[in-house]
């Protein structure tokens, strides 16, 4: 079992105005390469949070956090977004396309952030891997939440990331679409071997991880 990503004693909080929101104390946890772990936790226990430290979208203010053996705190802005770039793959709840560009060239352009080439052809191979060949000319708001969480699963393995980070991306979605969606994401897992670390409110979809962690009083235990 080798780890692909470790959190190590992590604390953050957010300030604003006089108040401070202290969110991680000390969390900690490893990501197993090529396995799925679920994170579950009560609304504002700081999933997300943690998942943007993971990512590197945010700098955590005590411990440490590791990929592939780096230390993110050695990487300075530009680093973390080529690394993001590269080998991270990230889909939030909603709000994961350009609008104004198609589906096709919201894969296109991630391919691009990411140096490939092929983008055209690569971009529909990749739509047809989540089931949106003929979708692929569509812009965002003619598609259904579930396409559009589709075309960003798309979006995030489009440069063969190692990690992909899913952040209560079935929240908006029926059950049926939901479960259609977790199980393109283990699909990739298993064809790829890509290290998955999704944060969901649906129980069920928990449990069909690797690992399962929960998020309680700013601490990751085991779920
Ligand atoms: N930018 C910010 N400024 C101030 N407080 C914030 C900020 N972002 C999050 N918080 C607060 O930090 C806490 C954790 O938020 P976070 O979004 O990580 O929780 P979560 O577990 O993902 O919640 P949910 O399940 O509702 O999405 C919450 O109390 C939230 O209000």
């Amino acid at each position: 079992m080798s780890a692909l990503v470790r959190v190590d004693a992590v604390s953050k909080a957010y300030r604003s105005g006089g108040t401070e929101t202290r969110v991680l104390r000390a969390a900690s946890l490893t990501l197993v390469r090529g396995e799925t772990t679920s994170l579950v936790g009560a609304s504002g226990s700081g999933k997300s949070t943690l998942i943007a430290l993971i990512a590197g979208l945010m700098r955590p203010e005590a411990g440490t956090i590791s990929f592939d053996g780096q230390a993110l705190t050695d990487l300075d802005e530009m680093g973390l977004a080529r690394l993001r770039a590269r080998r991270i793959g990230v889909v939030l709840q909603k709000d994961n396309l350009i609008g104004f560009l198609t589906a096709a060239e919201n894969v296109e352009l991630a391919i691009e952030f990411g140096g490939g080439d092929r983008r055209a052809e690569r971009a529909r191979a990749l739509l047809a891997r989540v089931g949106l060949a003929d979708r692929a000319d569509q812009l965002p708001r003619r598609l259904s939440g579930g396409e559009a969480q589709r075309v960003a699963i798309a979006v995030a393995l489009a440069n063969d990331p190692d990690l992909l980070l899913a952040d209560e991306v079935t929240g908006q979605l029926d059950s049926d679409t939901a479960g259609d969606v977790m199980r393109r994401i283990f699909d990739a897992c298993r064809e790829r071997g890509l290290t998955v670390l999704f944060v969901t409110h649906n129980r069920e979809l928990a449990g069909g991880a690797h690992h399962r962690l929960q998020l309680v009083d700013g601490e990751v235990r085991a779920a």
